[in-house]
Formats: C-alpha cells, sequence, structure tokens
C-alpha cells in the first residue's frame, strides 16, 4: 500500500520506518525543508535510540522518500496518516491548528478515495472536524474515510513501542475503512481494538490521563513517606507486585513532563468541563505534579540554609526523562527557571541536551566543580555509576539531590555526602 506521513517527528517517523518494515511503500511530508533533507539524507535530526538504523537501510531502499511537495504526495498515496503536533493551546485545550491546516490540504488535493488516519492525539471529535475540514477545502466531492488510530509509543523507546504495541486502537466509520486498517496492521501479534472514533480519541486520552495519575498518586505518597521516614520504593514494589496494580508508572520523581502527559491531561480535563462532568481527579493528578517541584525547592533550599542566593547548583540532566532529546515540559528545565529566580547560579550537563541560554559543560567533573549541591533531574543510565568518591573532591559542599532515586543512599552517604532523594530513605 501507498502510505502517506504527514509531520515527521517522533512519531511520524517512527511510523513511517515500521510501515516501510512492513512491507509498504511509505512518502514522509513536513513543511520544515531542514529536516526533510536530513531524513532523506538518512540522518535522523532528534534522538531516538536505534531509529537511524532503520531510516539509513530504508532511505537507501527507496522504501520510503521526504518531501515538502504536499500537492503530489497526496496525490500519489492511498492512505495518509496525520501526525502533525497538537500542542496546549488556549484555556489548556488542544491546538489543532496543524491539524486543520493539513486537513485542508488534503482536500484541496485530493484525486481519488483515501483513507485519513489521524495518528496525532486528538481531542473526542475530532474525526469529525477533520472529515468536515476536508470536504470545505474540496474542489469536487470525492468519497474518503477518516479514521482514528491513536498511537502509544514513549520516547526513547520509539521503535521497540511501535513494533510491540500492548493493542492497536482502529476507531473507524466504514467497513472499507476498517479493511484497510486492519490490512495495514495484519502483520501486528497484538489485540486490536476496534471501535468507533469517538471512542478510540478517548481511549488515548484516558490511558495517558491514567499513567500521570500513577505517577502523581506515588509522588504524593512519597510526601508522606518522607514524613514517617518510609523508603517509598519498597512501596512501590509491594503494591506493583499486585498484579492488579502493576509495577509501572510507580516511580516517585520530580514529576512528569514531556510532550504528552501535561498537555493530554490538561485536554481531557478540558473535554470533561465541556460536558459539565468535570474530571475532578484530574485537576489533582495535575496540581500535585506542579507541588512536586516546589516540594523539591522546598527541600533544597532548607537544605543550602533557606536560601539559593549565590549558590551554585549543579544540574545533571536537561532531557525530560532519558534516551530523549526532548525537553518539552522537562522537569528539569522548570526546576532551572525557579533556581535562577531565587539567584543561584546554575551549572547544567546533559549527555545529548545542547541548551543554548545555559551555562552548559561536556563533561561532569566540570559541572559539579565549586557547585554547593547537584541535582539529579534526568534518569540518564550514564550518571548511575558515576565516580562520585573523585567528584567530592571538586565540589564546594558535598551535597546530592536525587529527583529520581537513582543512587543508592547508603553507599553515598558512606562516602561522605549528604543525600536527600524522593523518599528515598
Ligand atoms: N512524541 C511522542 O512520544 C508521542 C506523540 N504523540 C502525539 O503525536 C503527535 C505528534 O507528536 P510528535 O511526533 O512528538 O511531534 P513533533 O513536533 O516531533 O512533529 C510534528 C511534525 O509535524 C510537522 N508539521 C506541522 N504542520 C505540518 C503540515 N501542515 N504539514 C506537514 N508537516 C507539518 C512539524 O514540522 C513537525 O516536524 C502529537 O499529537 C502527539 O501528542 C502520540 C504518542 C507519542
Ligand atoms: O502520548 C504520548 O506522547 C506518550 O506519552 C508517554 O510517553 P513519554 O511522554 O514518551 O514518556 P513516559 O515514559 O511515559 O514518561 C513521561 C513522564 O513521566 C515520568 N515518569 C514516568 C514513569 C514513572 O514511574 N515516573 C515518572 O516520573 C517520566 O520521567 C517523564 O517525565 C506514554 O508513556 C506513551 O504511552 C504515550 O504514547
Amino acid at each position: 500500500m501507498k502510505i502517506l506521513i504527514v509531520g515527521t517527528g517522533y512519531v511520524g517517523t517512527t511510523t513511517g520506518l515500521i510501515f516501510c518494515k512492513m512491507g509498504h511503500q511509505v512518502t514522509g511530508l513536513d513543511l520544515d525543508e531542514r529536516k526533510i533533507n536530513a531524513l532523506q539524507a538518512g540522518k535522523l535530526y532528534f534522538y531516538e535510540p536505534g531509529l537511524e538504523d532503520l531510516l539509513t537501510k530504508h532511505v537507501s531502499a527507496q522504501n520510503i522518500r521526504f518531501t515538502t511537495d504536499t500537492e503530489n504526495a497526496v496525490k500519489e498515496n492511498d492512505v495518509i496518516f496525520i501526525c502533525v503536533g497538537t500542542p496546549l493551546g488556549p484555556q489548556g485545550k488542544a491546538d489543532l491548528t496543524f491539524v486543520k491546516n493539513v486537513a485542508g490540504t488534503i482536500g484541496r488535493y485530493m484525486n481519488h478515495y483515501k483513507v485519513i488516519v489521524t495518528k496525532s492525539t486528538v481531542p473526542v471529535g475530532t474525526a469529525e472536524n477533520v472529515t468536515n475540514w476536508i470536504k470545505e477545502n474540496q474542489p469536487s466531492s470525492i468519497p474518503f474515510d477518516v479514521v482514528s488510530n491513536p498511537e502509544f509509543l514513549r520516547e526513547g523507546s520509539a521503535l521497540h513501542d511501535a513494533l510491540n504495541p500492548d493493542r492497536i486502537v482502529i476507531g473507524a466509520s466504514s467497513d472499507k475503512a476498517r479493511a484497510v486498517m486492519r490490512n495495514l496492521y495484519k502483520d501486528f501479534q497484538c489485540p486490536i481494538i476496534e471501535t468507533n472514533p469517538q471512542a478510540s480519541e478517548m481511549i488515548k486520552y484516558a490511558a495517558n490521563s491514567f499513567l500521570a495519575m500513577k505517577i502523581s498518586f506515588i509522588n504524593e505518597l512519597a510526601r508522606v513517606c518522607d514524613a514517617l521516614g518510609i523508603n517509598v520504593n519498597d512501596i512501590s514494589t509491594g503494591i506493583g507486585l499486585d498484579h492488579r496494580i502493576g509495577p509501572h508508572f510507580l516511580r516517585a520523581g520530580m514529576g512528569f513532563g514531556g510532550s504528552c502527559f501535561p498537555k493530554d491531561v490538561n485536554a481531557l480535563i478540558q473535554t470533561s468541563k465541556e460536558t459539565g462532568r468535570p474530571l475532578s481527579i484530574l485537576e489533582k493528578v495535575v496540581q500535585v505534579n506542579d507541588e512536586q517541584q516546589l516540594y523539591f525547592m522546598k527541600k533544597i533550599r532548607q537544605v543550602l540554609g533557606g536560601n539559593l542566593e549565590n549558590k551554585t547548583i549543579a544540574v545533571l540532566g536537561l532531557a525530560f526523562k532519558a534516551n530523549t532529546d526532548d525537553t518539552r515540559e522537562s522537569p528539569s528545565l522548570i526546576l532551572i527557571e525557579k533556581l535562577r529566580g531565587e539567584q543561584a547560579a546554575v551549572q547544567v550537563h546533559d549527555p545529548v541536551v545542547k541548551s543554548a541560554g545555559l551555562m552548559q559543560f561536556s563533561k561532569v567533573e566540570e559541572t559539579v566543580k565549586g557547585a554547593d549541591a547537584v541535582i539529579l533531574c534526568t534518569d540518564w543510565n550514564d550518571y548511575k555509576n558515576l565516580d562520585w568518591a573523585a567528584l567530592k573532591p571538586l565540589m564546594k559542599q558535598p551535597v546530592i539531590f536525587d529527583g529520581r532515586n537513582m543512587l543508592n543512599k547508603t553507599k553515598i552517604e558512606e562516602l561522605g555526602f549528604r543525600y536527600l532523594g524522593v523518599a528515598n530513605h
């Protein structure tokens, strides 16, 4: 089948390559020429482990090509996946500007029946809106179907997740479109949920919101554990072994970040408000997440004598989590802004992310030099096995705030550090 992917970001590029692997002919379309040129040269312009090898392979085999030529890309393909961004818009709603623009161009250039698939995360009712936006732009009436097929991959393990999904959700309203989608996914072994577009759109928001809720639950519980001197990691293990709860997304830390949880939880809150049945539980999830940073800041302030003015803080990690270069809604960047707001001098390090506006060093040794404290913000593997005995003499004060509970408290304290984790007692 000839597949067009519109929007060659984390999701679009991964999805396109997965379909190449399944034997389809794929075109990747983006407005950003810089990205398209890089991808066409077999170079991944973002960091995602394992993806570049697949890209290089399929570009050389001509199974995938990348273009900015919208008109021909739309005309030449039978199935079009919309994978553009749906960022946080005004009042917490999803901003559908990019989706609307894509739908408009698809309508303008449509030349025969096509299946239009929204893989972007979009609010309930968007499939219907996309249908209308396409129709409004069609010079003459040509039949088409719009399908919702949300994506559940995580950054950092995008390729693995896209190849081994827990489930595939197909929200279609015609048998013809459903048959096309079934055929596309025929080689996947996981359950396929077939439903209507509205339910499919809701499944995506409900999944992300539920995972975010687990994180806020364990983070708020960690504060109670802190007060009681209990190790929250033991609680995560203890409850996670109950198969009804499950072990995942129970790692206490600095709060969830990234390009999706914050925006998607907010968007579902807005949807629920519009129905007159607000999801108050999710309002709390957001509140707890915001407080987690403040809780952490309070600890830092207390340990460093109540005032951060002129203190030097070394922040390890800028990405919102390990194995990605994405800093959207990164807890680390939010914390850095707060630290700088209190006149601290912040020195940063990240193995992958390069940040222009910050005092960044390429080596951890340089970053911690003269620091009153180190804050571990991103759970990069590189930070798990640092030689803390060698780093200690470089610091002004041996203080570690472990925002990811990555280090062994006992071992670190034996080296003479003051250690504070997230209820990591
Ligand atoms: N990043 C992730 O891990 C996941 C993201 N999602 C959802 O997938 C969607 C895409 O997310 P990302 O891949 O992270 O976004 P991204 O920001 O990495 O990529 C989006 C791309 O769309 C392009 N674009 C915008 N308007 C366009 C147009 N009119 N024509 C062609 N290209 C256009 C942009 O230039 C950009 O390259 C979002 O709705 C997101 O919520 C869903 C699951 C996982
Ligand atoms: O819709 C999306 O974009 C994606 O959002 C998340 O994926 P992602 O944002 O890449 O990253 P996660 O691994 O889910 O982590 C999100 C945030 O929660 C934090 N987290 C995660 C797990 C945990 O136990 N504790 C915790 O604080 C992470 O550090 C990170 O800041 C979901 O896991 C994906 O299924 C979904 O497709």
